[in-house]
């Protein structure tokens, strides 16, 4: 016997009104008997499908009177009205979407003395309408309301997922009723949002809180990266598959679905969500796609062979589900990186409600991450201007996100890491996500993606263009969970007024098509023009022919744009590289002979920075326009673009020509001078100034007013004199300029290291010593400014010869600047703590006087010059051997490119080869290197060739 009436009260009704044999759970028990009491307010906080509704419905039908139930969506009303009908409970809806004559009727009977009805749904705005509190009043006057009933009341905290200002006024309706018990539920409530919930929905203390683990122990969590799978429509298929336990034996057609179960494949986009039903169908598994674009009777009958189990998978916007109460859901996907940790926890929930083994795939990649950032941001940016309360809830938003992101990209229990957020202490995950079934794959896989290696360096793979989702930004992101405050408008309309979903969204749709083609148009005839008649829109993507010279010709990361145009986005920035290249180097015979193969590598390089940044072809297209008319703007005025001044000159210039020392610099100023002479560049001997234009490199003044400094110092170079200008006011002595150099593919960060006078020998060695991220470090603390650029000269030049220094002419006033500039070099080297080459500018002696001799000629055996000679030799055939592979793409980084070539080149120097020449050896040891990597992802790798 049970001694406690409402808990054998409760336990009739679940089974004779509700047909459930028993509680799902004791924490279900517990609550429905409390609310039952109705002394206390209640909060319920339990996972998705632990059966919330139960813990208020049944209690409503026991008491007398009539409870209001606060849903935010007409369709979870809908779908709860349903429900209950079937169960033969007396439940009705106000809503926009009522006839006439059908609110009349609920009115009426809430209206009588004895009302039929015992739950009445309404959203929150129908909660805020005259109508509606003037039914309160009345109720509450004739005693007539039960319970006050806030379902999904998360919605009410800003820091909650789906914040709804709206859920805000709940508030005042609780005033008015305060003696009613209120219940408020949820699936997905951090501590922040359930201190929220209390206070905005004045619950009277003490609260009876009932809170379970949000630990979903029978789903499955796993993410893959897209970016590393070969083919992830293939992927999918067979994950599908496997969640649906059909074996390779038996034939899809005969499949009876509502036995196995069906999915949900989240998609972020609505082509995404064709596209991957179509994908699925031609591998033979039969799906649907589900969004608002469709109309209602599509969208209906595509529900309706879901849930009938006639189509098992269905590829949805997250709007799809809410409020879909399927039991055998055995997989949900989320083929796009959804926006919030919460939002993914209660998406991902919708898998397994029947408690039976369910899995939860999330594909990933950077890029879309990149892009929901991107969102997230615009959406707070445009918060900002409105109101307070909506700065928290975009932080919140930020916050939810950044956990979701850590949960993929810092490897963990996925389970952990989502009771984390919610303020739960970590479950026992049993190996029920991929990290505790195998953790080392799970972080191979991560370091894969962080390496840069893409399964899409393979031309076969074919994603299509929605499998990431382009980042169509333009675009509001209606289809992300309720579609914010946008789409809750659309969807309940906030007043008696309803639009209807479908047709508003086609219509904001519709404009924005129309917009983006306008744009697209624009740009288009842009390039027509330039280019002749000849169409490269081609928006058909078509996989590159084996002689294409672009970087990840086969990434269709930018959508809609095609490899024809970015060839001929390459051909555009090749001719203005080699116009300017023309005018700057037009008599000099030796860097003429570079014409062909440098403008083309800055080219290439250019491209492909404009490729990796853009999101959409048009943004892509304009990076590239931006970036020939710098070019060309710099070649009217007669200035080279920095992309073509060589940084390395140490590796790639050829020895005989650094050991020219003075009378290279000579000659170099009298190729200037004969260039000025020609038709084509007629230089006009520019003084160091800034130009407008950012790519430019300036000749540099002396102070007489000549352009290239004459008296080299014993070293062979004047650091201040003589030699070009960047536009950020370095300067690049002339004596260090190689045709080859920039194909090394350093960054204006290397300037610097150029700029240190050496003689070329030990340049040698310094540039094989050192690290390149100092160099980076080395312009990072000296951006752009004559000054710092300076004190890195003068540190070099004062330490390693102090003669040369002292036997230029200086004006006092630039020995004091450099004097200042050697002292905060010297204080941004000690700051930043590395040793090595940047001890050129560091304070501490030992280190000085190591560099000191590694540099001085006079100090330098004969052996280290015969050595680094020989270094210098097997350098210049390891840079022409990697070269070609460097530009196609095949070094995970620059960095790692020229590391290799400094590995490399030191192995040739130590020797220990078979007979052959220096040349030979370099060509085998490159050869070695790509027969074993098709790209090298790192040092390791490289050594291990080595041996
Ligand atoms: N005691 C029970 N025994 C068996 N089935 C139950 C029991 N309680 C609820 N259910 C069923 O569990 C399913 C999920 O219940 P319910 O919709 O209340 O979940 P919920 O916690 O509200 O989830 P969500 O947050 O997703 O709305 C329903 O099909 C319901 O009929």
């Amino acid at each position: 016997m049970n001694a406690n009436p409402e808990a054998k009260q409760a336990e009739e009704l679940m089974k004779s009104v509700f047909q459930h044999d028993s509680f799902r759970s004791e924490l279900q028990k517990q609550a429905t008997e409390t609310v039952l009491k109705g002394q206390v307010d209640v909060f319920i906080s339990m996972p998705t499908g632990a059966g919330k509704s139960l813990c208020y419905q049944l209690p409503s039908i026991a008491r007398d009177g009539v409870s209001i139930v606060i849903s935010p969506l007409i369709a979870l009303i809908q779908d709860q009205v349903e429900h209950l009908d079937i169960l033969h409970i007396p439940v009705e809806t106000l809503n926009s979407k009522l006839t006439p004559k059908e609110r009349q009727r609920v009115l009426q009977d809430l209206n009588s003395s004895k009302p039929r009805t015992k739950l009445l749904y309404i959203t929150p705005e129908q909660a805020a309408t005259p109508t509606f509190q003037a039914l309160a009043d009345t109720l509450q006057s004739r005693h007539l309301l039960s319970y006050l009933i806030v379902d999904e009341a998360h919605c009410v905290s800003q820091w909650g997922h789906d914040f709804r200002p709206d859920y805000l006024k709940l508030g005042r309706l609780r005033k008015k009723i305060p003696m009613v018990p209120c219940i408020a539920l949820t699936a997905t409530a951090t501590p922040h949002v359930v201190d929220d919930i209390i206070s905005s929905l004045k619950l009277r203390h003490p609260v009876a809180k009932f809170k379970s683990s949000c630990f979903r122990p029978n789903l499955f969590y796993d993410v893959k990266f897209m970016d590393i799978i070969e083919d992830p429509y293939l992927n999918l298929k067979e994950f599908a598959l496997r969640a649906l336990h059909v074996t390779a034996g038996e034939n899809i057609k005969d499949v009876d679905w509502n036995e196995k179960g069906c999915g949900i494949i989240y998609c972020r986009k609505r082509e995404a969500c064709t596209e991957v039903a179509s994908r699925l169908v031609s591998k033979g598994i039969p799906a649907k796609a589900y969004h608002a674009g469709l109309g209602l009777g599509v969208r209906s009958n595509v529900q309706s062979d879901w849930m009938e189990g006639r189509v098992p998978v269905i590829a949805a916007t997250v709007s799809f589900g809410m409020g879909v109460d399927k039991a055998n859901v055995r997989f949900v996907v989320h083929w796009n990186v959804p926006k919030s940790m919460a939002g993914y926890y209660q998406e991902s929930g919708r898998a397994g409600r029947d408690g039976q083994q369910s899995y939860c795939r999330l594909y990933y990649t950077k890029q879309e991450r990149d892009t929901i950032a991107f969102l997230i941001k615009k959406d707070c940016m445009r918060g900002r201007s409105k109101k307070n309360g909506k700065i928290e809830h975009n932080k919140s938003s930020m916050e939810s996100f950044e956990r979701l992101v850590k949960m993929v990209e810092e490897p963990q229990c996925r389970h952990s890491a989502i009771a984390k957020y919610f303020g739960d202490s970590p479950p026992n995950c049993d190996r029920s996500c991929d990290y505790c079934r195998n953790p080392i794959a799970v972080e191979q896989e991560w370091e894969q993606v962080q390496r840069g290696i893409c399964a899409n360096s393979n031309p076969k793979r074919h994603l299509g263009r929605t499998a990431i989702a382009a980042a169509d930004n333009d675009e509001p992101d209606m289809e992300l969970y309720g579609g914010g405050k946008k789409g809750a408008k659309l969807e309940w309309g906030t007043t008696d007024n309803d639009d209807d979903e479908g047709k508003a969204r086609e219509r904001e749709e519709r404009e924005l098509d129309r917009e983006k083609k306008h744009r697209h148009s624009m740009i288009m005839s842009e390039f027509k023009k330039r280019r002749g008649s000849k169409d490269i829109t081609g928006d058909i993507w078509e996989p590159p022919s084996d002689s294409c010279p672009l970087r990840d010709a086969a990434s269709q990361r930018v959508a809609r744009l095609t490899v024809k145009t970015r060839e001929h986005c390459l051909q555009l920035l090749e001719d203005a590289f080699k116009a300017n290249f023309r005018c700057h180097h037009c008599g000099d015979l030796d860097k003429m002979a570079a014409i062909d193969y440098e403008p083309r590598a800055c080219a290439i390089d250019e491209e492909h920075a404009a490729f990796k940044t853009s999101k959409q072809s048009t943004l892509y297209k304009a990076a590239v326009m931006r970036k020939v008319n710098e070019i060309k703007n710099l070649t009217n005025s007669h200035r080279l673009h920095s992309a073509l001044v060589p940084k390395f000159a140490s590796l790639l210039t050829p020895a005989s020509q650094l050991l020219k020392g003075n009378r290279q610099c000579q000659d170099e100023c009298q190729g200037q001078s004969e260039c000025q002479g020609q038709d084509e560049c007629q230089s006009s001997g520019e003084t160091n100034h800034q130009g407008e234009n950012s790519g430019a490199v300036t000749p540099v003044e002396d102070s007489s007013g000549q352009e290239c400094g004459r008296g080299l110092p014993n070293m062979g170079v004047s650091p201040v004199s003589d030699g070009v200008k960047t536009e950020n006011g370095s300067t690049v002595p002339r004596l260090f300029y190689s045709s080859t150099l920039t194909d090394y593919g350093a960054d204006k960060a290397d300037i610097s290291l150029v700029l240190l006078p050496r003689p070329p020998a030990p340049k040698i060695k310094y540039f094989f010593e050192c690290d390149t991220s100092d160099a980076d470090k080395v312009k990072d603390q000296s951006p752009g400014s004559d000054t710092k650029q300076d004190s890195v000269i003068t540190s070099g030049t004062k330490r390693t010869f102090p003669d040369s220094g002292d036997s230029q002419p200086e004006n006092s006033t630039k020995r004091r600047k450099l004097g200042e500039n050697v002292a905060s070099q010297e204080k941004l080297t000690t700051k930043a703590g590395d040793s090595g080459h940047r001890s050129t500018a560091q304070p501490d002696n030992s280190n000085r006087s190591r560099v000191v001799n590694s540099h001085d000629p006079r100090l330098n055996s004969g052996a280290t010059k015969h050595t680094d000679a020989e270094l210098k030799q097997a350098a210049d055939f390891v840079i022409r051997y990697l070269m070609p592979h460097y530009k196609e793409g095949r070094f995970v980084s620059k960095d790692l490119f020229k590391s290799t070539a400094r590995l490399l080149s030191h192995k040739l120097r130590a020797g220990g080869f078979p007979p052959g020449s220096l040349k030979q050896n370099a060509k085998n040891l490159v050869k070695k290197l790509f027969h074993v990597h098709k790209k090298v992802t790192s040092e390791t790798e490289v050594k291990a060739i080595l041996g």
